[in-house]
């Protein structure tokens, strides 16, 4: 039988979307650390948010090009996973992960075949790879923008890689994804919010389901 789909919602910010996130049957919940995003949560926050959630729903704080002290400051609340969103080289990912004692999670963005090319310089190294849409030129963000890419790219990826798709998707377009792509899971951030920042209950029970459904 197939490993079951990991559903994991990200960006969120307070204890009442924490509950909704694990009453609807999330696996995992992402907290974004990045003053830039319209997600960030301050390491208080964060703090508070694992507390609740721990031994219920594996949890991640994303970061992006973190420092030795930030890596430091996070591993510190326990986190089930780190996500590194941001330009690490496989050196900085193996430091990280060495420093943290965490499991990392490394996302990368993809929009075309040499990008598709560069995954295999983490495998050995990441726990478990994220694939992202690449963000347009000028972004101030390197994720959680929306943008979906071209899933077909992925075709190139060795089959037996267990890898996470993320990037645009919604409540209206993850079964597609799930029966297309066949990823090993699902992150979602702007597609269950109704203003960016702001999560929707609705919209993240509906993504669930569908995903669920379609897996
Ligand atoms: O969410 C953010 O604002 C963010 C900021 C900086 C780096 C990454 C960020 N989000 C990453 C995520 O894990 C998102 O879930 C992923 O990029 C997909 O986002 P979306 O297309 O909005 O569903």
């Amino acid at each position: 039988m197939a490993d079951p789909l990991i559903v994991k919602i990200c960006g969120i910010k307070t204890p009442d979307i924490l509950e909704a996130a694990i009453a609807a049957g999330a696996d995992m919940v992402g907290f974004v650390h990045f003053v830039r995003s319209p997600r960030h949560a301050s390491i208080e926050d964060i703090a508070t948010l694992i507390s609740l959630a721990r031994g219920r729903v594996e949890t991640c704080v994303l970061l992006v090009n973190p420092d030795n002290s930030c890596v430091a400051e996070v591993a510190a609340l326990g986190p089930d996973w780190i996500q590194l969103h941001g330009p690490e080289t496989p050196h900085r990912v193996e430091a990280i992960r060495a420093e943290a004692g965490v499991e990392i999670i490394k996302a990368l963005p993809i929009g075309s075949a040499e990008d598709v090319a560069h995954i295999a310089d983490f495998v050995d190294i990441a726990d478990r790879i994220l694939v992202d849409a690449k963000p347009p030129k000028g972004a101030d963000r390197p994720g959680g923008l929306g943008e979906t890419f071209d899933w077909a790219l992925l075709k190139a990826l060795d089959p037996a890689l267990q890898f996470m798709l993320s990037g645009g998707l919604t409540p209206e377009t993850v079964a597609d994804a799930v029966r297309t792509v066949r990823p090993f899971g699902v992150d979602v951030s702007s597609g269950v919010e109704s203003a960016p920042g702001v999560k929707d209950k609705r919209l993240i029970e509906a993504f669930i389901r569908n995903a669920r459904a379609a897996s």
